[in-house]
C-alpha cells in the first residue's frame, strides 16, 4: 500500500506522489501519473467551479454533485492506495461572508463523505485562510467524530519568521493565531479539534525555508506529507532541477521518518534534449515533473542505509512497552537472551572489572592473591563469564559467588558451569540478595539491575540489601548511576497513550524505542546513586526540580511528555549509558523512558518550564510522581503511585 499510517514503520521506503488540477477522466489521472513513476495522485474531487448556493432549489434534492469521475471509474483499492483527495481550496469556513461560509460547510462535508464513500486513505484539507480558524476546526472536529480510518492533512506552509513575532504583529487579539510562525496557526486548529489521532499534516514547503531550529519541532508533530513546489528547485549546471543545501538536508529527514513526499506544481526547468534518440515525441510522452520525481529519487538513494541494529528496531519505533519489574517478576528465557547479545554491554562490564582487579591486586601479589567478586542478579551468566574474562585478561585469580533470586535462571546457570567447567571457580546461591547470608564478605559486587531511567528497577534498594557482604574498602560496579529527562514533543505517543481512554495510562511510564520526537532542551541530571551507600540516614526517596530554558530560536512549542535516560558509571572511566549525548555507540539493552502528561502544555519560545519529580518509596513498592508548574501547571501524575509502581 503506498499511502497511509502503515508507512510509518517501514522508513527504507520512499513515496512520492503528486499534486494534480481538477480532471474528471480520474483513470486517465491515475494511468499517467503511476506510468510517470508517482505513488499516488493528490487530485480534487470536485469540480472547482461549484458553489451549493448555486444550485436553485428545484434542482436539490434531485443533483449529481460534479465529483470527479463516479465511484465505479476505479477499483477500491485504486481509490484508497493511489489517491489522496484534495478538498476544494476556496473553502473557507472563517470567512465573514456569510453565504462563502455557509457553502464552504456543506462543501466540504460532501467532499468529505465523498472521500469516505471512496474510503480514500486521506484527503487534504486547504490551509485556513485567516488568523482565526475557529469555525474551520469546528467543522472539521464534528467530521472526525465520526470518520472511518481516513486521515486529515492541514495543509500548513513551513514558515516563520525569524523576528520577535509579537513584535511584528502587534498582537491585538488574544484569540488571532500569530501569523508569522505557521506551527503556531497548526497549534491552534488541533487543540481546538481535541489533538484528534486523525488529524495530522501536509507541510508545504516552500522556496525559502525557517531557522533550522524552528524545524526540530515538526518532527514530533504528526506530519504524513511534505509538499515540494517546483518553483523551490533550483536548476544544476547541466540545466536540470535541484534543491539547496538545506532542503536537501530536509528532504533527508522527511525520508528518515517516513514523511511522504509530494510534487507540486508545473514544470519551470526547461531541460536539454538528453540524445538524438530521445525525440520530440518521446520527450512529450514523458511525464513532464518526471525529472523532479527523478532527483527526489536520486536524494533518496544518496541516503547511508540504516544501521543494521536500527534496522532490527524499526518494528519497536515509538511502541509503548511497559517497563520490567525483574524484582516483583522473574523474567522469561527470550528477555534474557535479548540481553546476552548485546555484546557491547558485557565488554564495559568486562573492562571495568578487569580495572578493578587490577586496582585491587597488585601483579606482584596476582598469584597468591584471590579476589571474592560477587554477580548479584546473576541472570543465566553474562557477568560472570566477563568477570572471568576479566580475570584471565588480567592474570588475577578469582571466586566467584553468582546470586540469583530467579530459580529458572538458576537451572541455565548449574547447566552453564558445568558446560564450562566452572565447578571449581564458581558457587551458585539461588537467593534474593536482600535476604542472603554471604559465608564470606566480597571484594567486588558485580550487578547489573538498571533500567531505562537508571533506579527504574530497584537496584539501590537491592544493592542496599547487598552492601552488608562487600568488604568495608569494596568495590561496587556500577559505582553510581543517573537519570537524566528532558522536555519533548511526540504526538504520535501522547495519541497512543490517549487510545487507553483512561487516567491509569498516563500516569504510567513506558520504555520505547523514540522516532518521532524533537528534543526541546537539552537533558538534565534528576536522581544519582552510589554504591556503597554507607551514609548514615540511607534514604532512596527523591525530589527534583528541574528548570528547562526554551531556545529563543525555535518557536513556541508543545510538551507531550518526558523523555528519561541513564548513564551508570561501572568503574572509574568505564560508563555506560543511553543519554543520547554521551550514550555508549552499538548498545542496545535499554530504550530510552517516557513520562507523559495528561495534557499537553504549551511553552513559548525563549520562555523557561518547571519540572518535578519525586522517587517514593513504600514498604511493598517505590514510584515516581511528576507534574509540571510552569508556565502552568499540571495535574501531579501518580499520586500516591495509584497507577504506576515497581514492586520491592
Ligand atoms: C536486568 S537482569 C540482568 C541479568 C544478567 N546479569 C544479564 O546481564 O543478563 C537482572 C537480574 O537480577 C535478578 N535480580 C533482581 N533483583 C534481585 C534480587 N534482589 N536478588 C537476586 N537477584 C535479583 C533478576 O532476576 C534478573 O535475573
Amino acid at each position: 500500500m503506498p499511502l497511509g499510517d502503515n508507512l510509518g514503520d517501514k522508513s527504507d521506503s520512499r513515496y512520492c506522489g503528486v499534486e494534480t488540477d481538477f480532471n474528471d477522466d480520474m483513470p486517465h489521472v491515475l494511468s499517467h501519473n503511476i506510468n510517470g513513476g508517482f505513488d499516488f495522485v493528490v487530485a480534487p474531487l470536485m469540480e472547482p467551479g461549484y458553489r451549493p448556493s448555486l444550485i436553485d432549489n428545484a434542482s436539490k434534492d434531485c443533483s449529481v454533485l460534479p465529483f470527479a469521475g463516479s465511484d465505479l471509474v476505479l477499483s477500491p483499492s485504486q481509490w484508497s492506495s493511489h489517491v489522496v483527495g484534495k478538498i476544494s481550496s476556496w473553502i473557507d469556513l472563517d470567512s465573514e461572508d456569510d453565504t462563502l461560509r455557509e457553502d464552504s460547510e456543506i462543501a466540504l462535508k460532501q467532499e468529505l463523505a465523498w472521500a469516505s464513500h471512496l474510503s480514500l486513505q486521506a484527503c487534504l484539507l486547504p490551509t485556513p485562510k485567516g488568523r482565526s480558524c475557529g469555525n474551520y476546526a469546528r467543522c472539521v472536529n464534528h467530521i472526525l467524530q465520526n470518520l472511518n480510518n481516513m486521515q486529515l492533512w492541514l495543509r500548513i506552509p513551513l514558515e516563520k519568521s525569524d523576528v520577535d513575532d509579537d513584535a511584528v504583529n502587534g498582537v491585538t487579539d488574544g484569540m488571532a493565531v500569530d501569523l508569522s510562525d505557521s506551527w503556531e496557526l497548526w497549534n491552534s486548529f488541533r487543540v481546538l479539534c481535541e489533538h484528534h489521532s486523525q488529524l495530522s499534516i501536509a507541510l508545504d514547503v516552500l522556496s525559502s525555508l525557517p531557522s533550522p531550529n524552528s524545524l526540530v519541532r515538526w518532527v514530533g508533530e504528526p506530519v504524513k506529507a511534505a509538499i515540494l513546489h517546483t518553483d523551490s528547485f533550483l536548476t544544476n549546471a547541466r540545466g536540470y532541477p535541484c534543491l539547496s543545501k538545506r532542503h536537501q538536508n530536509l528532504l533527508s529527514s522527511f525520508f528518515y521518518y517516513s514523511i511522504q513526499i509530494v510534487l507540486s506544481g508545473k514544470a519551470v526547468h526547461k531541460l536539454p534534449a538528453t540524445n538524438q534518440t530521445d525525440n520530440s515525441a518521446q520527450q512529450a510522452q514523458r511525464h513532464d515533473l518526471r525529472s523532479y520525481l527523478d532527483y527526489v529519487g536520486y536524494l533518496y538513494q544518496k541516503m547511508e542505509p540504516l544501521p543494521e541494529q536500527e534496522r532490527f528496531e524499526l518494528g519497536y519505533r515509538d511502541f509503548l512497552q511497559s517497563p520490567l519489574q525483574p524484582l516483583m517478576d522473574n523474567l522469561e528465557a527470550q528477555t534474557y537472551e535479548t540481553f546476552e547479545k548485546d555484546s557491547v554491554k558485557y565488554i564495559q562490564y568486562q573492562r571495568a572489572v578487569s580495572k578493578a582487579l587490577v586496582d585491587r591486586v597488585s601483579d606482584d601479589k596476582a598469584s597468591t592473591t584471590t579476589v571474592v567478586l560477587m554477580v548479584v542478579g546473576a541472570g543465566r551468566g553474562p557477568l560472570v563469564r566477563a568477570s572471568l574474562q576479566a580475570a584471565e585478561e588480567t592474570g588475577r585469580k578469582l571466586k566467584v559467588y553468582a546470586v540469583e533470586k530467579n530459580p529458572n535462571a538458576v537451572v541455565t546457570l548449574h547447566s552453564l558451569v558445568k558446560l564450562e567447567g566452572w565447578e571449581n571457580l564458581v558457587t551458585i546461591i539461588s537467593c534474593d540478595m536482600r535476604a542472603w547470608d554471604a559465608p564470606e564478605k566480597a571484594d567486588i559486587l558485580v550487578s547489573e539491575l538498571l533500567g531505562s531511567f537508571g533506579d527504574n528497577e530497584l537496584s539501590p534498594e537491592c544493592l542496599d540489601g547487598a552492601q552488608r557482604f562487600l568488604k568495608p574498602d569494596g568495590i561496587s560496579i556500577p559505582s553510581s548511576y543517573t537519570s537524566f529527562i528532558q522536555p519533548v514533543t511526540t504526538s504520535k505517543l501522547y495519541n497512543d497513550v490517549k487510545l487507553h481512554k483512561d487516567l491509569l495510562h498516563f500516569e504510567t511510564a513506558y520504555v520505547v524505542k523514540l522516532h518521532r520526537l524533537a528534543r526541546l532542551s537539552p537533558s538534565q541530571s534528576v536522581f544519582t546513586f552510589t554504591h556503597p551507600n554507607y551514609s548514615p540516614n540511607k534514604n532512596n526517596q527523591r525530589y527534583k526540580k528541574l528548570r528547562f530554558e526554551m531556545p529563543n530560536d525555535t518557536g513556541s512549542t508543545i510538551i507531550h511528555g518526558f523523555a528519561g535516560y541513564f548513564d551508570a558509571i561501572l568503574y572509574k572511566d568505564v560508563h555506560l549509558g543511553i543519554e543520547p549525548t554521551t550514550a555508549t555507540p552499538n548498545m542496545f539493552s535499554w530504550f530510552p523512558i517516557f513520562f507523559p502528561l495528561r495534557s499537553p502544555i504549551y511553552v513559548k519560545a525563549g520562555s523557561t518550564l518547571d519540572f518535578h519529580i519525586w522517587r517514593c518509596c513504600g514498604n511493598t513498592k517505590v514510584w515516581y510522581e511528576w507534574c509540571v508548574t510552569s508556565p502552568t501547571s499540571s495535574p501531579i501524575h501518580n499520586s500516591n503511585g495509584r497507577s504506576y509502581w515497581v514492586g520491592l
